[in-house]
């Protein structure tokens, strides 16, 4: 069979104490942390979510739930390979993928390159088929006040 399908995620994560956030697989250096059950990674949270929604298998929390003791303090990275597997296993692979983080700070700037790269790897896919990219809101809502992190994922699934 023929064709393409397209999912899009969306996660948001508040700080909480800490220092460092996890954003794409990598460790970035921050006065707060995220709260969540697994590393509070949401950029992997918003890319798997894209990849089931492409599957139609629901989303992160069906697969991974927020109750199960073995999720918490987990490496998303684990969740990205199971869903990649899920697509690869149905006959996919993701053609490429483009996430946007939303927060004042910490500066998403100088890790993007080292996010594209660990997230390509997990994926098996070219590296200039990931992109990632950030934004403020302008001081706007609750990224705006610091109370926390979003993401945006969109991915594309091409034949494997
Ligand atoms: N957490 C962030 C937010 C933004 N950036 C970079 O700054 C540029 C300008 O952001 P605006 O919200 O003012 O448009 C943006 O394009 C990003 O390159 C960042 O690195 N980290
Ligand atoms: C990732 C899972 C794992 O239990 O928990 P959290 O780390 O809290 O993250 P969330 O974005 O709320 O997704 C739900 C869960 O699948």
């Amino acid at each position: 069979m023929n064709g393409i399908r397209i999912g899009q995620g969306f996660d948001v994560h508040a700080f909480g104490d800490g220092d460092h956030v996890m954003l794409g697989g990598v460790r970035v250096p921050h006065d707060r942390g995220l709260l969540a059950h697994s590393d509070g990674d949401v950029v992997v949270h918003a890319l798997c979510d894209a990849l089931l929604g492409a599957l139609a298998l629901g989303d992160i929390g069906r697969h991974f739930p927020p109750s199960d003791p073995q999720w918490k303090g987990a490496d998303s990275l684990a969740f990205l390979h199971h869903c990649d597997g899920l697509a690869r296993a149905r006959g996919w692979r993701v053609g490429n993928a483009d996430v946007t983080v939303v927060c004042e700070r910490p500066r998403v700037g100088p890790h993007v390159e080292a996010m594209r790269t660990t997230l390509a790897a997990a994926l098996g896919i070219a590296l200039d088929a990931v992109s990632v990219k950030a934004t403020t809101t302008e001081a706007l809502g609750f990224t705006g006040r610091g109370e926390g992190i979003a993401a945006q994922a969109i991915c594309l699934l091409v034949r494997a």
